[in-house]
């Protein structure tokens, strides 16, 4: 049995005066990857979101009932949003490197955070989150480039090293590959594969495929509602409701 990493406890989620999750309970992980799949605007990224408190950041934007991460209340008035977000990091659906260096791209949370306290402690910092990160040998003499002027791909790679430096417990991933070719995709995917025996993945993905490569758990969202939450196997091969059953054969979407 995996260790439980998040626990989501009737959760609703509104924007304004708009419920955009109705009541959702999940628990997430340890180990494995964790897919959020559904119709367009059904819910996914606000729900996503509500995971590192990053609908903080949205005006209006309000989250009912618990979620716990390690059995700690991540909306308790102690929780530092900014401490929570190293813990709970985030890859968004466009690379976002800063303009900054790759080097330095890296080295800003470390920094914020305290996590190096030398040179040679934040260059093995660098070094260890590229390499996680699959990225290293293509960057690794150049570092001082500007992380922009990577390809899309290797941005990606880029900003899954910069939520890698922090020592994440849990990332979060919002269509991480939408902006990608096929190529790029392919090694993102591969990475999401290696890098979930040492972390909780929950990536949101449009594309059923992806879900079916590479998660090992699948929740099937519809009008803010979850739907269903299982294994991906079983949630691709025989789901228990109907709406599911609709989605996955293309029935709408
Ligand atoms: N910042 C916001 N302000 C107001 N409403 C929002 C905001 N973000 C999302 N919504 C609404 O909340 C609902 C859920 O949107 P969300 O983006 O979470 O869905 P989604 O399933 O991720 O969609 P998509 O697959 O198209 O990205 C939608 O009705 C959307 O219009």
């Amino acid at each position: 049995m995996n260790e439980t990493k998040l626990i989501a406890r009737n959760v609703d989620v509104f924007y304004g005066p708009k419920k955009a999750i109705d009541n959702v309970s999940i628990d997430i992980d340890n180990g494995i990857v964790t897919a959020f799949i559904g119709p367009s605007g059904c819910g996914k990224s606000t729900f996503l979101r509500s995971l590192n408190r990053m609908n903080d950041t949205i005006a209006g934007a309000r989250v009912t009932g618990e979620i716990l991460l390690d059995g700690e209340n991540i909306y308790a008035p102690t929780m530092d949003p900014v401490a929570l977000r190293a813990r709970v990091g985030m890859v968004f659906q466009k690379p976002n490197p800063f303009p900054k260096s790759i080097y330095e791209n890296i080295a800003y949370g470390p920094r914020i955070h305290g996590l190096a306290n030398s040179k040679a402690e934040m260059d093995a910092v660098i070094e260890s989150s590229l390499t996680k990160a699959g990225l290293w040998d293509e960057v690794k003499d150049r570092l001082t480039d500007a992380g922009t002027a990577l390809s899309g791909g290797q941005q990606q790679r880029l900003c899954i090293a910069r939520a890698i430096a922090v020592s994440p417990e849990v990332i979060l991933m919002d269509e991480p590959c939408s902006a990608l070719d096929p190529i790029a995709t392919a090694k993102i995917e591969e990475l999401i594969d290696e890098l979930k025996e040492n972390y909780a993945i929950v990536i949101v993905t449009h594309s059923m495929q992806q879900a079916a490569r590479v998660s090992q758990r699948t929740a099937f969202f519809h009008l803010g509602n979850l739907v269903e939450y299982g294994e991906t196997s079983e949630i691709f091969t025989n789901p228990r409701e109907e709406k599911t059953k609709d989605y996955i054969t293309g029935r709408y979407g």
